[in-house]
């Protein structure tokens, strides 16, 4: 329940007090009644004028007795009083949960009294859940079900505690004893029915129309308390309507109109309270507007008076760009126009029925959606089209509505093109099962129609299709009669998409980029709406994706970290302490959903708490495996976008890359391992990225954080053509032999350099020259060459004797033996003027790669380095006389993570967050 402590900023009901008013014949009508009429000048209690005893209901015909019942009231007195019309009116409707306690209906009251406007007509639906007890009591009663009976004294005990918490003095009493004899008249017609064993249309809804006649004079009682005149209304006397086929009726208006004027000849009160929901066919006998409810009587009756405005009050704030639970940034809208409030209500958005626009759609009368819990949000108006408020492409798409539970038909064949009567044939069948096509697509070949069905009425579908084109489908002519379960249908609704050009572009580029594959699409030419169906369980994801792509919300992204080790530990201290920048600056939501080391895991469905995620692997983690890691992301549906981001050295890991980019994963990396892994294996990798929306970004994998792979990319691309790539690959080998100065041993400077964090896991990998042979093979194949890591010669710098180490630890154990071997290298070059340096070279132009020591004079550039320098000089085409070099630290912790992060960005760039 929500709390009704809220401040109203209308003005208190004291200080719009009216006059009181005197009815037309001269006395106060307190209740104008379905079967009596109770007037202040009669005495309450027992000598109260009953219509109906409960002997005269039963040896009635039901149907003349309820018309009968119907036309008592309305006397065929001359019109004296013309009903005024206009702007003088306003109209407010407030609907069962508004009406839920007296509480409400007290603050009801105050905001009707709060309404400056001249005169206001008030229209109520029952209590909440009342009109859902009432039509348990036909139910029951139908049923031959004796506890009718006792669900009846519920009723009534119900009203009878609201009405005394409410009311006192003549009101409660006047109140009550109507209560009183509409229960004891209830209690004949459930009897009736009980007996027949059967309630007609009629019978029910004479019975379910009480809970607005409660409820309406309640309210006048409420509302007359504060001495402010108010009448009520059985709008059974006014509202006049005939069926209109499945569950509907429509409104006549005309006749309806002339009621109303007889009406308010009688009566003609400034504040009026209406009851919502019942009506009278022009026979007179009750009825009630069906599934349009109370929002239709309220819309009608605003055309009526040409109200100024009709207030439909709701316990939410207006209406949403998109369902509030399942995008969680889904904002109110102000203004829709009347055909955007139609489409979406017809997209199961909860807004109003679209039905309940017809009427003051033809006046322009506004409809305002209010909460009636916060009276401060100024809620949401429908009106006609707004000028122009903002030209801009995003804003054409007010919002997006979805469908669940759907079914495709399609049904195909060469024999359908050109044959006219074939849609008939199709719909005509679907008809006759009674199934609804909520939306149909044909293309213009002509070889299918395909349309969506609720999923439950599918079956009763496909069996007619398949009855009906029996012939069809045997001689060939119609090739199937398909039918796809599990659709969803997400619409986007928009005034101004109509001709302006790229709506539809940039709504399926959001689902193409968020992996979402889109089975069906139809878009009328009134262009006020684009549809598509896509499978139910991508439906929140799309939705997700699309609204955040035209509502400036977040580009939200789902992370997976693996391998939180130096780099992957640092990554996440990083997009710690930058998310809220992101989020604020960027529009990019950075949610880390899963950290798996190799031993525990840690899931989370929303975000893992980032300040505490080394705890959270620790003590909130399961054992670690990679299968349901990848699951977890892959079947979150609440993020459109995910990517796993493999931060370790692990072979294993990245054999599976190409797996999650298939299923829409994207995948970032500073492992080195899949692009300089097996050939065929990186081109099945690579071509797949090629073809798909999917991205993999390794930026990383050489020189860390430098720009070494954009900028091959960008001369790549630009049409350069690169001839020669050379430097120092390895962050490792460059801190060693720019500090190997004779100062400190060789094996004190490979400590250092891991310590430092610059070397892989096993710095093995460096010393033995495979790092640096990997990136060489990865730059050689960004430029075209089909080389393995095998075509690579290396120099590695791996004493034989330790090859066989069994771990890194022993390796860096015994490394201190081989120093001496190391000095004397070191002397021999220093003697020559020369430095080592450790290089890697690729050759484009004679298709060859290689990994050597060389010694340099120490004016060459690759001699100035220092710490863990990489340089990378790129000869081309264009760079020929000098070549472009990039240098910088090529590694350690912070640097790589950075580099990392940057590709985590330019993918959200890629995805649609701005640049
Ligand atoms: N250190 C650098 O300067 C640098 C620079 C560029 C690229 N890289 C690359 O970054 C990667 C990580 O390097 P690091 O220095 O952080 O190494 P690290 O050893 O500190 O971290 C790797 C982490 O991965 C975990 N791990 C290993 N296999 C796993 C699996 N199958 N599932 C889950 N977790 C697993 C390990 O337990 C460890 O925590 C390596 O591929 C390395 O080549 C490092
Ligand atoms: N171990 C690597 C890390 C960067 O790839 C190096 O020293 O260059
Ligand atoms: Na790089």
């Amino acid at each position: 329940m929500r709390s009704l402590a809220v401040a109203s900023p209308l003005p208190p009901a004291a200080a719009v007090r009216r006059r009181p008013r005197a009815s037309a014949s001269g006395r106060e009508v307190i209740s104008q009644c379905w079967k009596c009429e109770i007037n202040q000048d009669q005495p309450l209690g027992n000598s109260l004028r009953i219509g109906h005893s409960q002997g005269s209901l039963q040896r009635h015909g039901s149907r003349n007795l309820l018309a009968a019942a119907a036309a008592i009231s309305i006397e065929q007195a001359e019109v004296s009083t013309y009903l005024p019309k206009g702007d003088m009116w306003s109209v407010h409707k407030f609907g069962g949960t508004c009406m839920g306690t007296p509480q409400r209906i007290q603050n009801v009251a105050d905001i009707v009294l709060g309404d400056s406007s001249e005169r206001k007509l008030i229209i109520v639906s029952a209590m909440s859940k009342v009109t859902d007890m009432m039509f348990n009591l036909v139910h029951k009663a139908q049923s031959r079900d004796n506890s009718y009976v006792t669900a009846l004294d519920e009723v009534f005990n119900k009203h009878m505690a609201a009405a005394k918490e409410l009311l006192d003095g003549e009101d409660l009493a006047r109140f009550l004893a109507q209560l009183h004899s509409d229960i004891s008249n209830l209690r004949a017609m459930l009897r009736a029915i009980f007996i027949a064993g059967h309630a007609t249309e009629s019978f029910s809804d004479f019975v379910v129309g009480h809970g607005e006649l409660w409820s309406a004079q309640m309210l006048s009682y409420a509302i007359k308390k504060s001495g402010v005149p108010c009448s009520w209304m059985d709008t059974r006397e006014v509202l006049v309507v005939k069926p209109s086929g499945s569950n509907q009726v429509d409104p006549d208006y005309l006749e309806s109109e002339k009621r109303l004027q007889k009406w308010f000849s009688r009566q003609p009160a400034e504040i009026i309270i209406a009851t919502g929901f019942i009506a009278s066919t022009a026979e007179n006998i009750p009825t009630t507007l069906k599934r349009d409810g109370s929002d239709f009587s309220a819309s009608i009756i605003g055309s009526l008076v040409r109200a100024c405005q009709v207030t439909i009050w709701t316990d939410v704030d207006g209406v949403f760009s998109a369902d509030p639970r399942k995008v969680s940034e889904a904002v109110i809208l102000s203004t829709l126009s009347y055909q955007e409030a139609w489409e979406m209500s017809y997209f199961g958005a909860n807004v109003l029925h679209p039905r309940t626009i017809i009427p003051v759609m033809k006046d322009n009368i506004p409809i305002v959606i209010r909460n009636m819990f916060n009276l401060s949000a100024p809620g949401t108006t429908i009106c006609k089209q707004p000028a122009n408020e903002n030209a801009d492409l995003d804003a054409c798409v007010k919002s997006f509505a979805t469908i669940d539970k759907l079914a495709l038909v399609n049904v195909e064949g060469t024999g359908m093109a050109g044959v006219p009567g074939t849609a008939s044939a199709i719909f005509s069948a679907a008809k006759d099962v009674g199934a609804n096509g909520i939306m149909i697509s044909q293309a213009s070949s002509e070889h299918s129609v395909c349309f969506a069905v609720p999923e439950k009425e599918v079956a009763a579908v496909s069996t007619a299709l398949h009855v009906r084109f029996r012939e069809a489908l045997a001689a060939g002519r119609l090739s199937k009669v398909e039918v796809i379960r599990g659709c969803s249908i997400l619409a986007a609704v928009g005034l101004r998409m109509a001709s302006t050009p790229g709506v539809s572009a940039i709504l399926f580029d959001a689902l193409a980029k968020a992996n979402i594959n889109v089975r069906a699409i139809a878009q009328g030419c009134s262009e006020y709406n684009i549809t598509v169906v896509l499978k139910q369980e991508d439906c929140v994801r799309a939705l997700r994706a699309v609204h955040s792509r035209f509502f400036l919300s977040k580009t939200t992204l789902a992370v997976g970290i693996i391998g939180p080790g130096l780099i992957g530990g640092t990554l996440l201290d990083q997009l710690k302490d930058q998310a809220a920048v992101l989020k604020e600056n960027m529009n990019i939501d950075l949610r880390v959903i899963g950290i798996s080391g190799s031993r525990t895991m840690h899931l989370s469905d929303i975000g893992v708490d980032l300040n505490q995620w080394k705890d959270l692997l620790r003590k909130e983690a399961e054992p670690a495996d990679l299968d349901s890691f990848v699951r977890h992301l892959s079947e979150n549906h609440v993020f459109p976008n995910k990517v796993l981001v493999d931060c370790t050295a692990d072979t294993y890991v990245a054999c599976h890359y190409y797996d999650w980019l298939k299923k829409g994963i994207h995948v970032i990396t500073p492992n080195k391992k899949a692009n300089s892994g097996p050939l065929d294996r990186y081109l099945k990798l690579r071509t797949l990225q090629r073809a798909s929306y999917t991205h993999y970004f390794y930026e990383a994998t050489v020189g860390a954080g430098l720009p070494i792979i954009s900028t091959l990319r960008g001369l790549l691309e630009t049409g350069d053509k690169i001839l020669r790539i050379e430097g120092i690959f390895s962050g490792t080998l460059s801190y060693i032999f720019n500090n190997f100065e004779g100062t400190r041993t060789f094996s004190n400077v490979v400590a250092e350099a891991k310590e430092a964090g610059y070397t892989e896991p096993d710095p093995r990998d460096d010393l033995s020259g495979t790092d640096v042979a990997r990136k060489v093979i990865i730059l050689a194949r960004e430029s075209g060459l089909r080389l393995e890591l095998s075509d690579i010669p290396v120099k590695s710098l791996l004493p034989e004797a330790l090859r066989s180490c069994s771990s890194a630890d022993e390796f860096m154990q015994k490394l201190p033996s081989f120093d001496q071997d190391w000095d004397r290298q070191r002397d021999e070059a220093e003697a020559a003027g020369e430095v080592l340096r450790y290089v890697g070279v690729v050759d484009v132009a004679n298709r060859k790669g290689r990994v050597e020591l060389q010694r340099y004079k120490r004016d060459h550039p690759f001699a100035q380095l220092s710490g863990s320098d990489n340089i990378i000089a790129f000869t081309t085409s264009r760079y020929k006389e000098q070549p472009l070099i990039v240098r910088g630290p090529g590694a350690g912790a912070e640097v790589t993570a950075g580099g990392v992060f940057c590709d985590i960005l330019r993918l959200a760039s890629y995805l649609g967050a701005p640049s």
